[in-house]
């Protein structure tokens, strides 16, 4: 008998099909009976496939609308993910307000999330205002909408009161937490859960506080090339390999936990080590479907991934959620674009920005 052959149709952005559909893993997939098809944006998702599974990282009511009707019309097919549950990661509140329901137990380690607050009108903002929330400088302003557009990257690290004028609402301002300069970047692929050091942006001193400009604006600080931070002096003094990993059954704990809260498969989550407690790690960040191109090994983590869905192998929860569209859902999202305000940065303009506000280290 023939093999049994599944179509996993994906349905990316231009950047994303090129780091991540390599043909080392459209090779391995088919090898296992996978075939990946690209969907044509250009036509009507129903009239395409048949697919098994479709697999996505596009936003906008469209899409959602060509989603739902797909599934309609295909139900045995699985969705990955659903959009409501990718929108949850769409607004930096509800992305991490998943993490604060974990109930995880680990005798050996402790997590939350860092403090913050939502900002919605730049004029309440004073140093005031950030005491009565039980903020101090510095902190980090992030633009609320985490929709993978430029600007939803564009932070500014604030250090004191005349900072705070730079901010543009919404915003959520988040205590800063020293963390000896690295991030724990965990990607999990269902069941799989993988942990990588990367570097991060350098600790503040109390001493260095007061000797720091007002502000300092960086954007995707643990994706900048070695090259840029081998530049950079700091970087050249700390060395990855010194930061010890969190333990793994903490971190698979947390995977399951927040797979089960999110109903999400593909994920990464950032965590950091808070220095002024042993062991406390502490979730800043978590994004869909992240660069999976970077994880070792990606080409049979993901073809295992896809098998074992396909085959309903995958473990964790009963089964895959179908798209359901009943309630209007608003989409925080616009386009993928590059659509810059007068007056912010390009994507990783770190160096640019160091060398007007410098940390001392
Ligand atoms: O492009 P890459 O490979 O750097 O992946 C980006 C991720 O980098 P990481 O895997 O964490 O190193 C990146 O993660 P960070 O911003 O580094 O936390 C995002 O997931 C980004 O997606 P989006 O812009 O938020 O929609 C991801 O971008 P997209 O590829 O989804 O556009
Ligand atoms: N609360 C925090 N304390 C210290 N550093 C932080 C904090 N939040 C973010 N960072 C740093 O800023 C970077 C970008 O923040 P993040 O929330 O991950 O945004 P993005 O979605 O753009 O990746 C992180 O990778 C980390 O280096
Ligand atoms: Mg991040
Ligand atoms: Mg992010």
């Amino acid at each position: 008998m023939a093999e049994r052959r599944f179509g996993v149709g994906y349905a990316l952005a231009p950047k994303k099909q090129a780091s991540f559909i390599q043909a080392t893993l459209v090779n391995l997939a088919s090898e296992r009976g996978i075939d990946l098809i690209r969907i044509d944006m250009d036509k009507p998702l129903i009239e395409q496939g048949p697919f098994d599974c479709v697999l996505h990282k596009l936003y906008g009511e469209d899409w959602r609308l060509q989603l739902k009707e797909f599934s309609l019309q295909n139900p045995q097919a699985l969705i990955i993910d659903s959009p409501e549950s990718i929108e949850q990661l769409h607004n930096r509140i509800s992305m991490l307000q998943v993490a604060t329901e974990l109930e995880i137990k680990c005798e050996t380690a402790s997590f939350g999330i860092p403090k913050q607050t939502v900002v919605y009108d730049a004029k309440i903002v004073s140093a005031s205002y950030l005491e009565s929330e039980g903020l101090k400088f510095p902190v980090i302003a992030k633009p609320l909408v985490a929709d993978g557009s430029a600007k939803s990257h564009k932070m500014l690290l604030v250090f004191n009161k005349d900072g705070l004028t730079k901010l543009k609402p919404p915003i959520v301002l988040q205590e800063f937490v020293n963390h000896g300069a690295v991030i724990f970047k965990v990607y999990v692929v269902g069941d799989y859960v993988k942990c990588v050091k990367r570097k991060s942006l350098p600790d503040v001193t109390e001493e260095n506080l007061g000797k720091l400009e007002s502000y300092l604006s960086f954007s995707q600080v643990s994706n900048l090339n070695t090259c840029e931070k081998n530049d950079d002096k700091y970087y050249k003094l700390m060395n990855l390999d010194d930061a010890e990993l969190p333990p793994l059954s903490f971190l698979t704990d947390i995977a399951r936990g927040l797979r089960r809260a999110t109903k999400l498969h593909l994920f990464n989550f950032d965590l950091i080590r808070d220095n002024r407690v042993g062991n406390r790690y502490l979730i800043i960040d978590i994004n869909y479907f992240p660069g999976y191109a970077k994880m070792p090994n990606y080409e049979s983590v993901m073809t295992d991934f896809f098998w074992d869905v396909l085959n309903q192998n995958d473990k964790g929860f009963e089964s895959l959620q179908k798209v359901s569209c009943e309630k209007e859902v608003r989409m925080l999202v616009g386009n993928k674009g590059y659509g810059e305000d007068e007056g912010t940065l390009p994507v990783s303009p770190l160096k640019r920005e160091e060398k007007e506000n410098t940390i001392q280290v």
